[in-house]
């Protein structure tokens, strides 16, 4: 295919980033990729695997020559990325993020950037557990969602390109305000990332309690919860200090909804019981009746299987 890019530089080589390099490569998508890590470790790694056409030992020389810039570290640092890196953008180059959070990361990042530069936030819906330069994989964005949160005045052709690329790697892309973003991913990801380590935490409280073997004989459910526990303290810690203000409502409510269901079980309301989950299993019915069950195809992929 045509170039979308000729020159893109990754900032931070974990999953995220390291998957958009096999993806990028897997159809030839841009020309020259460059890429830069802080630690040393990582940038070795990346220089064994072949991940990236260049890595570079600054961030600086990364993005000096490139026309989208990608900003793939965790949601926390994304400003300060932002400040280290704009003395060297190249004028009329668009930079782009892929946080899981929007409204606070344009809030630190946009300030940084030159006149000239255009800035398109993103977000992938698309991840796993693992993280680091070694566990990227190209198909990990494959008909999943790429969200798009331009800020006010972002120029439409920048936008058209960025949507181009996703595309190009495999996504389904669109466009959403930076409040109502950070509001669907509380729901749909933050708030049961958080229940899932509340859950591990409380059945690992269990086991020194008890002596018992939660763990060894865990069911396919509580399994499912182990791996989303798993997933990086870094980024999970950010995301959470940075979309407070979602995930406390969207708690707030589960809370509520949880006291309910404790409630009917105390009292022996089976009625409240057996309505409630027969209104949950059909939202899970009319998502695969809409052809959206996208079940985790990336799930336990190693980078061998790019
Ligand atoms: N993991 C997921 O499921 C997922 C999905 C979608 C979006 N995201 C978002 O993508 C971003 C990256 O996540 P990931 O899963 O690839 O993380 P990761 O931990 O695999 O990689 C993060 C990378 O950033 C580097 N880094 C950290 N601080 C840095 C700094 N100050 N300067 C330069 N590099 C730095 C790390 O060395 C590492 O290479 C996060 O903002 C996250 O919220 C993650
Ligand atoms: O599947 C997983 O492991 C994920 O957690 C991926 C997931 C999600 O919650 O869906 C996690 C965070 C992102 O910002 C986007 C995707």
């Amino acid at each position: 295919m045509t170039e979308v890019y000729p020159r893109v530089a990754l900032i931070g080589l974990g999953l995220i980033a390291s998957s958009m390099f096999w993806a990028m490569k897997r159809r030839g998508v841009v020309g020259h990729v460059t890429g830069y890590a802080r630690s040393a470790a990582t940038r070795d790694t990346a220089r064994r695997i072949g991940l990236c056409d260049t890595v570079c030992d600054s961030a600086a020389e990364a993005v000096e020559d490139a026309d989208l810039v990608v900003l793939a570290v965790p949601v926390g640092v994304m400003g300060d990325v932002a400040a280290e890196i704009a003395p060297y953008l190249k004028p009329g180059c668009t930079v782009t993020d892929v946080g899981s959070v929007k409204k606070t990361v344009i809030e630190a990042v946009a300030p940084h950037l030159p006149e000239g530069v255009h800035f398109v936030p993103g977000h992938p819906l698309a991840g796993t557990e693992h993280s680091g330069p070694e566990s990227g994989f190209a198909s990990l964005f494959d008909n999943r969602w790429c969200l798009l949160v331009p800020v006010e005045g972002a120029a439409p052709e920048a936008v058209e390109t960025l949507t181009t690329f996703w595309q190009a790697l495999g996504a389904n892309v669109e466009l959403m305000d930076a409040e109502h973003h950070d509001l669907v991913l509380a729901v749909t990801s933050h708030t049961p990332h958080l229940i899932a380590y509340t859950m591990v935490g409380v059945a690992d409280d269990l086991r020194r309690v008890t002596d018992s073997e939660v763990i060894k004989y865990s069911a396919a459910g509580f399994r499912d919860f182990t791996r989303i526990a798993a997933s990086d303290p870094t980024m999970w810690r950010d995301v959470f200090l940075n979309n407070k203000e979602a995930t406390l409502e969207i708690l707030g409510r589960f809370t509520e909804e949880l006291f309910a269901l404790q409630r009917a079980i105390r009292t022996g309301d089976g009625d409240h019981l057996h309505a409630y989950f027969t209104r949950t299993r059909a939202i899970r019915r009319g998502i695969i009746e809409a052809g959206q069950d996208t079940d985790a195809p990336n799930f336990g992929r190693t980078r061998t299987e790019r």
